[in-house]
This record gives structure tokens, C-alpha cells and sequence, in this order.
């Protein structure tokens, strides 16, 4: 029985790379260098699919790929449905927040009512949030660049992830919320845990061990 482990290029990829050698799996090429989306390992019965980042959760809701590693941002918008989601692997940590324009005073705008534009990735998390404290938003949905909004009047204030703050900084924006600690989970689909158990509870553990700190 193949396992199959669904997971996106870039940082998830890198950081994933030592925590599959922990298992014994050792892909056989780097997705950045292939334009394969399915790549095989030194392992027989275990391959690689790669997808977008916010896609892995579909992929492995549907039983296309057993395992996956999503962000924690990704999980809550796609709702976790048919999924398990044993492990956090603490990789690819940053914050959701809430920036605006340096500048710009959002306390004063949210004490005095201001309907606010807020672009983002993700309407579910922002959504959520405003409305838990009461603020009216017009929520504008974007697929990426959320910095660059505010700066062409899209939008007053963005919701979007915050690592060192260099691309808010370069942008001329301040953080001035923070709404979640975002780190990756590895995410299992449900039926296949019970089919393949003897093969998926080793990774499981392997991966458990090999969490960094
Ligand atoms: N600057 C960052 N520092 C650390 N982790 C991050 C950062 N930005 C995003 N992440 C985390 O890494 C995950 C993957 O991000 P990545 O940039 O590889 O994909 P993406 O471009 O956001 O996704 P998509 O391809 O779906 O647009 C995100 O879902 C988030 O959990
Ligand atoms: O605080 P920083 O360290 O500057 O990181 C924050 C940036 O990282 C993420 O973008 P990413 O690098 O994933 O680019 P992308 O959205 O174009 O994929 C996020 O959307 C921010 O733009």
C-alpha cells in the first residue's frame, strides 16, 4: 500500500525535509528544481504530491494523499473537515495580524465606529475576528501581495501573516493586532489512519521525535 504525502514548495517543503529523514524518507528530487508533482522517495511505498499551500487540506480531506502539512491559517480556513490532525511540527512559525498604514490611528477608528476595508486571505480568520469585537468591516478577498492594498487605497487596514515584519516595514505599515500563532500541523485523513496504520503510526511517531523546539 503507497502512502502519499501531500505537501506544498517553499518553506513547508524545506522544513519538512528533516522531519521526513527522522521517518527514514528521503525524497528523490526538490520540487523547486522539478516541475513533477508527484515525486518519489528512497521508500517504495511512499511518494510526494505537491500542491499549493492552501490546497493540501483538500488534497488530504478527499484521500487523495494520507498525510499532509498545512499551516495552522490554512487549517482554520478550509474548516478541517475529514481530517486529523495529530502533530503540530512548530515549522513555519509567524503571527496573523492585524496592519495599517504607519500612521493611521485604528484604535481611534475602531472607538469611533469606522466601518473598516480589510484585505486579506483570509475572511474566515478576519471575519471572525472583527466581529468579535464589534467592528463593521467590508472584508476584500485577495490571493497574496495583502501589503500592497493600503498603499493604493484597496483597502484601510490588512490581515495577514507577520514573521520578521520585514515586508510590512518595507511597506510602511504597522502590526497593530495580533490575532493568532501560526505554526504547520501535520493533518491525516481519517479513514486512511485506520486502512494503513501500520504504516502511517511509524511516521507519525518519527515526526513526533523529531519536532523541533
Ligand atoms: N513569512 C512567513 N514565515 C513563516 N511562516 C510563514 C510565512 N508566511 C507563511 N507562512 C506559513 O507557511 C505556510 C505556507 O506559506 P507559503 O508562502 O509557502 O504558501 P502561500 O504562498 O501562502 O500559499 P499559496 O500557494 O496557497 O498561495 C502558510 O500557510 C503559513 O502557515
Ligand atoms: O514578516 P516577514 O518575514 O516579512 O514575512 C511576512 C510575509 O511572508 C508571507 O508572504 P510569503 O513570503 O509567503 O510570500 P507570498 O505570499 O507571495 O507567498 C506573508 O504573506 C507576508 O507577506
Amino acid at each position: 500500500m503507497t502512502l502519499t504525502i501531500a505537501l506544498s514548495k517553499g518553506r513547508i517543503f524545506e522544513e519538512t525535509v528533516p522531519l521526513l529523514a527522522a521517518a527514514g524518507i528521503v525524497p528523490a528530487e526538490a520540487p523547486e528544481s522539478s516541475r513533477k508533482l508527484i515525486i518519489g522517495t528512497n521508500r517504495p511505498d511512499v511518494q510526494l504530491v505537491i500542491v499549493r499551500a492552501s490546497d493540501v487540506p483538500t488534497y488530504v480531506q478527499y484521500g487523495a494523499a494520507d498525510l499532509g502539512i498545512a499551516g495552522r491559517d490554512v487549517l482554520i480556513e478550509h474548516g478541517g473537515v475529514g481530517l486529523y490532525q495529530p502533530l503540530d511540527l512548530n515549522i513555519a512559525k509567524c503571527r496573523m495580524m492585524v496592519a495599517v498604514p504607519e500612521g493611521f490611528d485604528y484604535e481611534d477608528a475602531v472607538r469611533h465606529g469606522a466601518r473598516l476595508k480589510v484585505a486579506t486571505k483570509y475572511p474566515q480568520i478576519a471575519r471572525e475576528h472583527f466581529a468579535e469585537k464589534g467592528v463593521h468591516v467590508d472584508i476584500i478577498k485577495l490571493y497574496g501581495s495583502m501589503e500592497l492594498a493600503p498603499l493604493v487605497g484597496l483597502a484601510d487596514a490588512i490581515v495577514d501573516l507577520v514573521s520578521t515584519g520585514g515586508t510590512l516595514k518595507a511597506n510602511k505599515l504597522t502590526a497593530v493586532e495580533h490575532l493568532l500563532d501560526i505554526s504547520s500541523r501535520l493533518i491525516v485523513n481519517q479513514a486512511a489512519l485506520k486502512l494503513k496504520y501500520p504504516t502511517i503510526q511509524p511516521v507519525l511517531d518519527a515526526f513526533a521525535g523529531a519536532v523541533p523546539a
